[in-house]
């Protein structure tokens, strides 16, 4: 196990104002006190419905988010200031893919263009090495070279979310937060991005946060995940530890959402559905504290934790 990045006990609160003076007069708790690590190599997953301060943290982690308070630890150096980030090629070395690729890559640029921007931040190329380099990139993703001089518009959802992440790749990063990368696509367009993703991963020992809302989408792209609700974490795990044995309720009410492709077995799972959503409504007291906030998390064995008020140990 080596580690990559760590975050510990990150908070992002947004001050809201109000009255004539317009004071703060309260805040949201968007991320409440987050603790992670990023092995080398790795993807950690970071699933929870809309709302959960995902996409919050994942913007903290490339810089794009300002942090109340806590650390980000990459490589050795604490990166929450802009200038060490700068100063350490940490801007270079951790990217991010956009769920919305049709937003997120320029309209009025060509493909080229797109692809060569990170690069021209961090490398003084010639022209030509820079053409080499993003026709590199195209291919990686299964790009054909004819797509440097088009423009978004004209590829279709899933090939701009591959233009996305051969853009995401174009720095040699170590570490790519992907939020919701194949949300907006059809599941077998899905697949095959989730596909170049995992090779990419392979050929670059690449880490990946993964951001998703769903537990479907990333079970093979994971190796340990994070259960996120209201800000904090409701449990962590590895793969084994969230799909075969979740104990929080809401982990169990995500992993009941994930539709069920086989046809026979519809109208159970519609029914087990219907149970866990009741259970959800009907034990919230038991799973978070008298103001409605999520525990701190607590140990069941050496993987895995859940924020539950008592917890007994498996002791493994
Ligand atoms: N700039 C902001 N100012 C105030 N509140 C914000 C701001 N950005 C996010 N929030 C709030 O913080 C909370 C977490 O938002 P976040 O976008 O991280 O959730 P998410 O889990 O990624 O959901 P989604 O998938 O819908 O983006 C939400 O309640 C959101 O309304």
């Amino acid at each position: 196990m080596s580690e990559l990045i760590k975050i510990s006990d990150l908070k992002i609160h947004y001050p809201i104002r109000s009255g004539f003076f317009n004071r703060v007069t309260d805040y949201v708790y968007a991320v409440d006190g987050v603790d992670f690590v990023i092995e080398k190599g790795k993807t950690y997953g970071l699933i929870g419905e809309s709302g959960s301060g995902k996409s919050t943290t994942g913007k903290a982690i490339v810089g794009l988010e300002k942090v109340t308070s806590g650390s980000i630890v990459y490589e050795g150096n604490e990166v929450t200031k802009k200038s060490v980030r700068k100063a350490t090629g940490y801007n270079k070395d951790v990217q991010m893919i956009f769920q919305d690729s049709m937003s997120s890559l320029n309209p009025k640029k060509r493909v080229i263009d797109i692809i060569a921007e990170p690069i021209r931040n961090f490398e003084r190329l010639s022209d030509q090495e820079e053409k080499k380099k993003v026709q590199a990139m195209l291919d990686i993703v299964g790009m054909p070279t004819d797509a440097l001089y088009k423009y978004p518009h004209e590829f279709s959802g899933g090939q701009r979310q591959r233009i996305g992440v051969a853009r995401a790749v174009a720095t040699s990063p170590k570490l790519i937060v992907a939020d919701e990368p194949v949300s907006a696509l059809d599941l077998s367009v899905q697949a095959q991005v989730l596909n170049f993703m995992k090779n990419i991963q392979e050929e670059f020992g690449l880490s990946y946060l993964f951001i998703s809302h769903d537990l479907g989408v990333v079970k093979y792209m994971c190796d340990n995940l994070a259960i996120m609700h209201k800000g904090r974490f409701v449990e962590i795990g590895t793969r084994e530890d969230i799909y075969n044995n979740p104990k929080h309720i809401y982990t169990k009410r995500l992993l009941s959402a994930i539709p069920k492709i086989d046809v026979s077995h519809r109208e159970e799972h519609k029914v087990r559905r219907r149970e866990v959503e009741q259970e959800f409504q009907n034990l919230q007291k038991e799973y978070y504290d008298d103001n409605g906030r999520v525990y701190d998390l607590k140990p069941i064995n050496k993987t895995h934790q859940v924020a539950l008020e008592h917890v007994e140990s498996e002791g493994k």
